[in-house]
C-alpha cells in the first residue's frame, strides 16, 4: 500500500502518524503542503494531527485552502482512500471532504487523555480489524474536537452506518457521542482521538493498531 502524509506548518502528529503506517506494511511519503501534486500511484492520503497553521481562523480552515489539499480532493474524487486524525479531521470538514464541523470543546478546555471508544460499524477499510461495539481506550488531545452537524445529517450519517466510532464518556460535547466519520463510499474517514498514538505497547496500548492493520489490508488484499 502506498501511502501519503501531509505536512502543514505546525502539523506534529505527521512523523507518529508515518511510524504507525509504516510498520503496518505501507510504504509512506511525506508531502509538504506547498507540493501541488501527490506522488504517483498513491492509495491513501493520511491528514495528521497538531496546529496547522496554528489554528488561526479556524482549526483546519487554512490548511483545507493549502495547494496539496487540492490535490487531495482529486485524490477523494477519484475514489482515493484518505484519512484525517484530529486536526486532520478538522482539514477535512473544513475542506467540505466530509460532512459536519468541529466546534470548541463543550468545556472550553483543551483535553489531553486516553478516552474509550466504541467500534460503531464495521464495514470500512479503518475498522474491519475491529469487532462490533468493541470498546478501546485511545488518547485525545484537542480543544476543537465537539463535532457537530445539522440534524437531517446526523440521521443520514446513522442512517448509512456512517458513525465510524462513539465516545463512551463523550468529553468534548459532540452529537450523539460522534468521535469519527465516513463518507458516502466510506472511504474518507475523519476522527479526533488518535490510533497512532496507541499503537505499540510503549505508548500504553495498542488499541489502535487496528485501525492501521484493516487499511493495509483493505488496500492490498492479502
Ligand atoms: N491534536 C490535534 O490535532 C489538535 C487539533 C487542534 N489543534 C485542536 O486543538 O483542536
Amino acid at each position: 500500500m502506498k501511502a501519503a502524509v501531509l505536512v502543514f506548518p505546525g502539523s506534529n502528529c505527521d512523523r507518529d502518524m508515518a511510524v504507525a503506517l509504516r510498520k503496518s506494511g505501507a510504504d509512506v511519503t511525506m508531502v509538504w503542503h506547498k507540493e501541488t501534486s501527490l506522488p504517483e500511484g498513491l492509495d491513501v492520503v493520511g491528514v495528521p494531527g497538531g496546529f496547522s497553521y496554528g489554528d488561526y481562523l479556524r482549526c483546519g480552515a487554512i490548511a483545507a485552502n493549502s495547494p496539496i489539499t487540492r490535490a487531495l480532493k482529486a485524490h477523494v474524487e477519484r475514489g482515493g482512500y484518505a484519512f484525517g486524525i484530529c486536526n486532520g479531521f478538522q482539514v477535512l470538514t473544513e475542506a467540505g471532504l466530509l460532512p459536519g464541523a468541529l466546534l470548541r470543546n463543550a468545556g472550553l478546555k483543551y483535553i489531553c487523555k486516553t478516552t474509550p471508544l466504541e467500534v460503531a460499524t464495521t464495514n470500512s477499510a479503518y475498522t474491519a480489524d475491529y469487532t462490533l461495539g468493541q470498546t478501546i481506550g485511545v488518547p485525545i488531545a484537542h480543544h476543537d474536537g465537539n463535532f457537530t452537524a445539522d440534524e437531517a445529517t446526523l440521521d443520514l450519517l446513522e442512517a448509512e452506518d456512517r458513525v465510524a466510532f462513539r465516545y463512551g464518556d463523550n468529553p468534548n460535547g459532540s452529537a450523539r457521542n460522534i468521535a469519527g466519520i465516513l463518507s458516502e463510499n466510506r472511504r474518507v474517514l475523519g476522527m479526533m482521538p488518535h490510533p497512532e498514538r496507541a499503537f505499540e505497547a510503549a505508548h500504553g496500548n495498542e488499541d489502535g493498531k487496528a485501525f492501521f492493520s484493516s487499511l493495509v489490508s483493505a488496500v492490498v488484499p492479502a
